[in-house]
């Protein structure tokens, strides 16, 4: 029996058969008591998940450790640290997995849309001029430009919500926007997580894919013990974590992203990159993040002035490396023409935009210091926690008062949780700007 009648389920079932995540499990008896089985083994999965990831956090503050600790790195254990970061990868991979098939609405047509000199003025100031372009269901567009450039006024051209001056736009067939703008967006602060992303029903569905809205959630990284827990009870990056997840629960094939990072975590940037890397409609993104803009897009709009918008195959620094190659190449052409006889001198390596920002953000003097001794301060911790341990695992404490061997076990936990808070502090210092 196939259906979506919960009522009528419950009634009539003695076995429910689970299909998630391409493996099919067996619960016996009726509705009512596989969702509750389902509810505590997707919560138990989530804390034999933090339990891992807490290990392997422990492992990486090991192997990150100076110069000096270096020397003493056991084999044995950087074989277990790449075994665990294996595992994780795998981990990640049955959630991205998972929320392929939510995503893939209904295909739109292989030509989602086709721009053919297309201008745009809005009184003196022209916007757009001459425009021609073509987007191919899939492609992963990024969108650059300075602020009033014309990023948002060229995104509702293409996407047929904003006539053309001149020139004529082709919509292809089929297409669902959705659309993510961290600005505008309105969440009721009151509705819980789970009401947010799937309003009166446990379940998300999605062209006929269903998926708990606990696990759901748990793949935006949320424990299911917060799925009723209300908006107002979450921070401004988790709110934001949790638009991306309704964003994502639209059943949708052309994404329009609006400066997403803002606010997200590193665990979440990395989750948004899988997300659209591996989504299979159109994306366009609009953001100031160039890493996060190389990892993600197949190609780039970029605003050269006054109306004029040039497409470029790649990302940032397949722009960039364009641009310069195109100033070298003019300059080199225009030497050429004013002095025909002036010996070859090297050519400017000029271009549009200054290099790269580098990718680690600028500390101040008082954060480098706190970074610098980060790892002395990791490093003592760990030889603390290795003397307990050898206490520990001797019989020597054990002659001792309750008291003090309860105090041992304590303070073991508690430098896992110190190491984790440097852990952190570390990841926030040493990583890429945002
Ligand atoms: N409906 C409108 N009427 C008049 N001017 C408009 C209208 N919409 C946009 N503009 C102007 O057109 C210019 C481009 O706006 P647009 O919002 O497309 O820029 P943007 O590149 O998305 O900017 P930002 O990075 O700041 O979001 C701006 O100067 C804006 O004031």
């Amino acid at each position: 029996m196939i259906t979506h009648d919960r009522a009528f389920l419950d009634a009539v079932s003695t076995r429910i058969v689970e299909l998630d995540r391409g493996v099919l499990r067996s619960y016996p008896g009726r509705f009512s008591a596989y969702e509750a089985t389902k509810a505590r083994e997707l919560q138990d999965e989530a804390l034999a998940q933090a339990r891992f990831d807490k290990l392997l956090a422990q492992e990486e503050v090991w192997i990150r450790k100076g110069v000096e600790a270096r020397r003493t790195r056991s084999v044995g254990r950087i074989a277990r640290l790449e075994r665990l970061r294996e595992q994780r990868a795998a981990r990640r991979d049955v959630v991205g997995k998972a929320k392929l098939e939510l995503d893939a609405g209904m295909r739109s047509g292989k030509i989602v849309a086709e721009l053919e000199g297309v201008s745009k003025a809005f009184g003196e100031r022209t916007i757009v001029r001459g425009f021609d372009y073509t987007v191919l269901r899939g492609d992963k567009v990024g969108l650059i430009g300075p602020n009033g450039a014309g990023k948002t006024t060229l995104l509702k051209l293409i996407l047929g919500q904003l006539a053309p001056d001149a020139g004529t736009v082709r919509l292809g067939t089929q297409i669902q926007v959705a659309y993510f703008d961290q600005m505008r967006e309105v969440l009721n602060p009151e509705a819980t997580l789970a009401d947010t992303i799937s309003p009166g029903s446990e379940w998300v569905e999605i062209g006929g894919t269903r998926k708990h809205v606990m696990g759901y959630l748990g793949d935006f990284l949320f424990a299911p013990a917060r799925a009723n827990s209300p908006v107002k009870s979450l921070s401004g990056g988790e709110r934001n974590r949790l638009l991306l997840a309704r964003l994502f629960a639209r059943p949708a094939n052309v994404l329009v992203l609006d400066e997403p990072t803002n606010d997200l975590d590193i665990e979440t940037l990395e989750l948004l990159e899988d997300l659209l890397t591996d989504y299979p409609g159109t994306v366009f993104l609009v953001s100031h993040d160039r890493t996060f803009l190389d990892a993600v897009v197949t190609s780039t709009l970029v605003s050269e002035g006054d109306g004029a918008w040039r497409e470029y195959e790649g990302g940032v620094e397949d722009w960039l490396q364009q641009s310069r190659r195109a100033a070298a190449l003019a300059a080199k052409d225009a030497a050429k023409a004013a002095a025909p006889k002036a010996l070859a001198a090297p050519a400017p390596v000029a271009g549009p935009v200054a290099a790269p920002a580098p990718a680690r953000r600028k500390l101040s003097y008082k954060e480098q210091r706190e970074l610098d001794e980060l790892p002395v301060r990791i490093a003592a911790l760990e030889s603390e926690q290795k003397a307990l341990s050898e206490q520990l695992a001797g019989t020597a404490l054990y002659s001792e008062t309750p008291q003090r061997v309860a105090g041992v076990h304590a303070r073991h936990a508690e430098i896992d949780d110190e190491l984790m808070a440097l852990l952190e502090r570390w990841e926030s210092l040493s990583g890429p700007a945002r």
